[in-house]
């Protein structure tokens, strides 16, 4: 679906101290019309409305979008004097996990307002009429009930138990399965309160919006700023439980054989892929803890120079390089298409867009790419069961790296720890 075949013009300007939106937080800044986020530690972009969007399907989803994106920054003229990675012509990317089935969306917001380093600007795209809109104040959805997706904690506890029976040191090693939870809420669903409590709660994840894909990921699948590439790869996971006491996770993760050989599949797999696409690569010989409100993770994080071949923009565009990389063993498994295969068979669900990439690229070939990870596919009326129709609906992701020594009991707990973001932001928790 190709839309926006008008020339557009972008037009990036610094936003003066005295102006109102210059202090308030990114997220407080968003009225409520096709809302589009990345934000860290109060840095990032966020947008609104709808200057251009495409949607593509299948094992080409990368390039598709690659060649969508390059024809339509051809057919913009830039009004850009701020110049940083994001200013100018700037599309959100969320990606679908796997060729079939699952969409794939880019979208050119309307109005984008950023900061990076301090500097704070606004693009608009198109008309640039959107750009004065007073937010909305946020609704609050009401009560919450949850209730089982397409694969419950049983089906998940079982799906487990089979892919651990199909371990083998010379076939399949790790596998990530997942499964999903649906919530309903009585009111109508305001994305922005999604984002704004887990932008409170996780500052330190990039809290994201994407055509209703909505959550905080602490992982970074791809960044790249001019030449240089960034990466940070998580798997190994603790989580505060009885035994288990918040101070003690980050050591025994770091002496937990399984989840470090859990976590060098990440790695290894995300810089084989990449090595290619590189004059350097720089990878530290350990991993570091890094802690969360609900959860701490084995992370490594990978720095990189594109070499002379891959760097010129075009050549080995973010989003080429997304294709190149993804699906990691953070996401998928090892080896990659065994992995996959297994995912499709034994969780029987549409994973959608949730651990797909998903962020930003800007008409530069700067962009950033996290994993869909702690999300929810929010739709913001559309609760069946709603006896007004006034309620909204979201299905919420979780998964786990499952080795050949995974216990399936432990993996539904840490499923569940999870998927508390998405839920503690759905029922209010700041
Ligand atoms: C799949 C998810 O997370 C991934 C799996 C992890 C693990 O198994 O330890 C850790 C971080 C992510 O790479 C998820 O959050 O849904």
């Amino acid at each position: 679906m190709v839309t926006a075949s008008r020339r557009l013009v972008a037009r990036t300007r610094v936003l003066a101290p005295d102006d109102p939106r210059h202090h308030r937080p990114l997220p407080d800044l968003l009225p409520d019309d096709a809302v589009v986020s990345w934000v860290r530690d109060g840095e990032g972009l966020v947008g609104w409305g709808t200057a251009a969007r495409f949607e593509t399907t299948g094992p080409d989803r990368f390039a598709e979008c690659d060649a969508w994106w390059h024809r339509l920054c051809g057919r913009m003229d830039v009004d850009d004097p701020v110049g940083l990675p994001g200013c100018g012509p700037l599309a959100f990317a969320s990606v679908a996990f796997t060729a079939e089935p699952g969409r794939s969306v880019l979208v050119v917001p309307e109005v984008v307002i950023g900061q990076r380093n301090g500097v704070r600007w606004v693009t608009t795209i198109g008309e640039g009429t959107a750009e004065h809109r007073e937010p909305e104040p946020v609704r609050h959805p009401g009560t919450v009930r949850y209730s089982d997706g397409q694969l419950s904690a049983t089906g998940y506890r079982q799906a487990v138990a089979e892919a651990v029976r199909r371990m083998r040191p010379d076939g399949i090693r790790k596998v990530v399965l997942a499964h999903d939870l649906l919530a309903t809420t009585s009111e109508p669903l305001d994305e922005r309160f999604l984002l704004v409590n887990l932008a409170a709660r996780y500052p330190n994840c990039w809290t994201f919006a994407v055509d209703g894909l909505v959550g905080a990921t602490p992982e970074l699948l791809l960044e790249r700023i001019g030449q240089e590439v960034r990466s940070r790869v998580l798997a190994g996971t603790a989580w505060p439980r009885p035994g288990h006491p918040a101070e003690r996770l980050a050591a025994e993760l770091m002496s937990s054989a399984k989840n470090r050989y859990e976590h060098a599949y990440a790695t290894e797999s995300l810089a084989e892929r990449l090595q290619p696409f590189c004059s350097e690569l720089v990878l530290p010989d350990e991993p570091e803890v890094l802690r969360l409100r609900n959860v701490v993770h084995l992370a490594t994080n990978v720095w990189g120079k594109l070499n002379e071949t891959s760097a010129g923009n075009g050549k080995a565009s973010l989003l080429r390089l997304a294709d190149a990389v993804h699906p990691t063993a953070a996401v998928g498994g090892t080896p990659t298409d065994q992995a996959v295969r297994m995912i499709d068979e034994l969780e029987g669900m549409d994973r959608g867009r949730y651990t797909g990439p998903v962020g930003w690229i800007d008409g530069s070939g700067n962009g950033e790419f996290g994993l869909a990870l702690r999300c929810a596919q929010v739709e913001p009326t559309a609760a069946p069961d709603d006896a007004d129709g006034r309620g909204g609906r979201a299905r919420l992701f979780a998964g786990c790296g499952i080795v050949s020594d995974s216990d399936p009991d432990l993996e539904v707990a840490e499923a569940a720890a999870k998927f508390l973001p998405v839920r503690e932001a759905l029922e209010g928790l700041r």
